[in-house]
């Protein structure tokens, strides 16, 4: 029965999206095939489950996302991060299925003034941002109809992320040294869920009983998407501590120590400003993303 395809189900964004669409429509076919029935870094794979399948939609967040490990790692960070989406691409083009993609502010070098934009040059610093930008470019080159969405510092109530190696390590440690020169915008999972939910409803509407992939042409390319506001990997840690610690006043935290990056060795690099300007994804979806720190509160609700 056709549907929609989503890649990545266990992780944080395709978990979510899984969630909502189907408790959105439960007479909509959700798909949402495993790594033992979706191996991404397996072309045939992908073919085939396309081709089975015949969705109308193919989202595809999942992703690898290890971003320290992708230096060592090379070759399973290029299959899954830059051939997928290409294959992905493929596929949807011959049977006419838009793709909606996520990237990542990692494909910035990190050292503009301003909010990147998305026709701004990307420079990645590592792997990890390299393979992604040529998933952009692999997608954007399959003749496929697609979206991406260049989101930043993902993380959940569940899954692994910043947040909850804060929370776990907070109340471990008596001290806690972050990063504080790295600046850029926490977002969640489940907004990025919503905000994929609203854009795939506006979407069908404008087509209506039209030709879906035709109408997302005039529109395809990159879109910045992240909760609005930014901060810092301190920062980000500060405020998630101040939330906790007056939600659990009997229980000590570590205190949270700002650092330089220098301080912080880590095998990939990461970048100094990777903010993203959302101008363009708002004007054209009619979509305000909310403030980092009032979905932190919304996800820290959930973690106990
Ligand atoms: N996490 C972040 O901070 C950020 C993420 N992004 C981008 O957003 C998107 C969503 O990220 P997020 O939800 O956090 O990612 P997660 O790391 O939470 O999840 C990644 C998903 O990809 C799946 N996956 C990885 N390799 C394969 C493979 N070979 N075959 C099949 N499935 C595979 C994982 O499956 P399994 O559970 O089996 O490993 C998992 O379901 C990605 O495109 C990412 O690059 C952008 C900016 C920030
Ligand atoms: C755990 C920890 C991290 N840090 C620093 C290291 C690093 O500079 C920064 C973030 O660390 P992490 O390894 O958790 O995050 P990182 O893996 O860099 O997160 C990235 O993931 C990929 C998938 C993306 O696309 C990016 O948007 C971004 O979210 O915080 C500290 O300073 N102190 C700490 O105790
Ligand atoms: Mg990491």
């Amino acid at each position: 029965m056709p549907g929609i395809l989503i890649t990545g189900s266990t992780g944080q964004v395709g978990g979510e999206l899984v969630r909502l669409f189907r408790s959105q429509n439960p007479s909509l076919e959700v798909h949402a095939p495993d790594r033992s029935q979706l191996d991404l870094r397996d072309p045939a794979s992908i073919r085939d489950v396309v081709r089975t399948l015949l969705p109308q939609w193919i989202i595809n967040p999942a992703a690898y996302t290890a971003v320290d490990r992708a230096e060592s790692d090379q070759e399973d960070a290029f299959a899954v991060n830059a051939e997928a989406p290409r294959i992905l691409g493929e596929e949807a083009a011959v049977i006419g299925a838009p793709v909606l993609h996520f990237s990542t502010d990692y494909v910035f070098a990190g050292d503009a003034e301003r909010p990147y934009e998305e026709t701004d040059l990307a420079k990645p610093l590592g792997v990890y941002g390299l393979s992604k930008l040529a998933g952009e470019r692999n997608l954007a080159a399959s003749g496929a109809a697609h979206l991406i969405f260049r989101t930043s510092w993902v993380y959940g109530a569940t899954g692994k992320n910043f947040l909850r190696t804060i929370l776990r390590v907070a109340r471990q440690q008596p001290q806690m040294r972050i990063v504080a020169d790295q600046h850029g915008a926490p977002t969640a999972a489940r907004d990025l869920a919503q905000m994929t939910a609203t854009i795939v409803a506006q979407l069908e509407e404008t087509a209506g009983a039209g030709d879906l992939a035709e109408a997302i042409r005039s529109i395809q390319g990159i879109y910045n998407a992240t909760n609005s506001g930014d901060t810092t990997w301190f920062g980000f840690a500060e405020e998630a501590l101040r939330l906790r610690r007056a939600a659990e006043p009997c229980i000590s935290f570590a205190e949270l120590i700002p650092i330089p990056t220098a301080e912080y060795p880590t095998p990939a690099r990461r970048p100094a400003s990777s903010r993203l300007s959302c101008v363009k994804l708002s004007r054209t979806f009619v979509i305000q993303m909310r403030p980092w720190q009032t979905a932190l509160g919304e996800v820290l609700k959930e973690i106990s």
